[in-house]
């Protein structure tokens, strides 16, 4: 232990980063603080210590937190890596879905469902986001002129209706129901992997029925399993509705599936035939998992984000609105938006990308290193922890002058201030990169546009109060306080 211990100090030497108990490592810094402080105390040491601060934790758990875009490359485009420990805890929930699995199964997976998302696709999509997006300023409706509220709820109804009814198929009409228990289920599922990621005993996976909250969380995921399978099912059934009156082809083999164009996720997850054979239920389940998951959580954060910083910048949401307005006229509020007139609102999009730097929804990722690997000028070893810290890398000064500020001009053609391919990483990159970034930024163009169409956003009282806190995403503390005014 102590030889260990001599080891990881010498990388730490060659990193910077705060003081380790012998046992205890940094647990120090985050006893008894609260979810918004370990966020802060986690950007602070990039403050203190420097783009890549080597952390280590408790019983020689070494963390190199990096923010640097030359290491930051180096280990996303390293093979010898797989997803960290905290993606672990997501497994009894996730199974190995394409977000957590490696290897041939996550080479193979990614085959499969890439042609679901291509840009063909994601045309087709826009008929529901308009719908659901037109849903959600309708149930806004009852805010106008009154006192602030929280949006973000509705905007997660919103997104999960968005999800199930373009990938899955199915509709669930989740925004009829403020207390929907899938939405409920992920928000403590989220909560309770926070908790173990910080607890002193996270190295001990066997013990984890010792926490307070383990028998809650085998509830919670039973309850988010059943809702998964029920969707499954609701798919399946209408499949079989539509085969049997002869409009569905139902063997598709593995080649089809990049002319295909029709189907959705969830339907080629259901025809598609692996070495001759469908994939079983487990298999279907564990990536409708995945996406439904991955596709309204992160998208959640992105828009409620994007609907905070326009609320507290009056000046730049009356120029997204006069974008609006100047391409839509007097019919903004009820346009069918199409993909190509959204490619055209520059300014919207360099908006979205300001919001997507300054509040990266999905502000951490983690890898885990299965060889050793040179960094720093000295030798990283197998089994030590990376994570990336895309909210970290978002505020290099020398990339973002001023990184505090909301400024969507850092994203015009002529800003001359060069970034690299891993300065700006919202959606990681190399090969495991976001799959859905595509389908994102339209669903939050959508959205962005039928708020501002039929309201003007104002900050609440507490809107100035917002904190951070990360578990899986970047969350708001308590919630998105705006006012609503109405346009006429
Ligand atoms: C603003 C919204 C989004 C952000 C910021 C975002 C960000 C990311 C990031 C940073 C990763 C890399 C994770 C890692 O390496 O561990 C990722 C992966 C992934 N994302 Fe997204 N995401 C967004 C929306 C979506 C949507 C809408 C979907 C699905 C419809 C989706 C599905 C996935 C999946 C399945 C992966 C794993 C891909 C793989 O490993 O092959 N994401 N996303």
């Amino acid at each position: 232990y102590h030889q260990h211990r001599l080891q990881l100090l010498a990388i730490r030497d060659k990193f910077g980063g705060p003081n380790s108990g012998y046992f205890l490592g940094t647990f120090y810094m985050f006893k008894n603080k609260s979810i918004p402080d370990i966020f802060d105390i986690v950007v602070g040491l990039h403050k203190r210590y420097g783009p890549d601060v080597a952390i280590i934790g408790a019983f020689n758990d070494l963390v190199l937190d990096l923010s640097s875009a030359k290491n930051v490359e180096k280990v996303l485009l390293a093979k010898s890596t797989k997803k960290s420990f905290v993606y672990d805890y997501l497994e009894p929930w996730l199974g190995t879905g394409l977000l957590i699995s490696f290897g041939e199964k996550w080479f193979q997976r990614r085959k499969i469902i890439t042609p679901a998302f291509h840009f063909k696709i994601l045309d087709q999509f826009m008929d529901v986001f308009n719908e659901e997006a037109d849903i959600l300023v309708s149930k806004l409706e009852k805010h106008v002129g009154k006192g602030e509220f929280d949006i973000y709820d509705y905007v997660t109804l919103y997104a999960l209706d968005s999800i199930c009814a373009t990938s899955m198929g199915v509709q669930i009409n989740a925004q009829e129901d403020p207390n929907n228990e899938y939405a409920q289920g992920v928000k403590q599922m989220s909560e309770f992997i926070f908790r173990r990621v910080f607890s002193v005993f996270r190295q001990f996976p066997s013990l984890f029925f010792l926490y307070p909250f383990a028998r809650e969380q085998g509830q919670v995921i039973k309850k988010l399993h059943n809702f998964t399978n029920s969707v499954i099912e609701k798919r399946r059934q209408q499949l079989q509705a539509e085969q049997a009156v002869g409009q569905v082809e139902f063997n598709a083999d593995e080649e089809d599936l990049y002319s295909k164009r029709r189907d959705t996720f969830l339907d080629q997850l259901l025809k598609v035939k692996v070495d001759g054979k469908p994939l079983s239920t487990a298999d279907i389940r564990e990536e409708v998992d995945t996406f439904m998951f991955e596709g309204h959580d992160t998208t959640t954060s992105g828009i409620s984000f994007t609907i905070l910083n326009l609320a507290k910048h009056q000046d730049i949401q009356q120029k997204v609105f006069e974008e609006i307005d100047g391409m839509l006229g007097a019919n903004a509020k009820s346009t069918e938006l199409t993909s190509s007139l959204l490619q055209d609102m520059k300014y919207l999009d360099m908006v979205i990308k300001e919001s997507l730097r300054l509040v990266p929804p999905v502000p951490f990722i983690g890898r885990k290193l299965l060889e050793d690997m040179e960094m720093n000028g000295t030798t990283i070893p197998a089994g030590t922890t990376f994570s990336l810290n895309i909210f970290a890398i978002h505020r290099n000064p020398k990339v973002f002058p001023e990184p505090e500020k909301f400024i969507p001009e850092r994203f015009s053609d002529d800003n001359d201030v060069k970034r690299g391919p891993y300065d700006y990483i919202p959606f990681s990159a190399g090969f495991r990169n976001c799959i859905g970034q595509k389908y994102a930024l339209l669903e939050m163009k959508v959205t962005i546009v039928k708020l501002l169409a039929s309201y003007r956003i104002l900050p609440g009282e507490t809107t100035d109060q917002v904190r951070y806190k990360a578990d899986l995403v970047l969350r708001p503390t308590c919630g998105i306080p705006v006012k609503l005014v109405k346009r006429v």
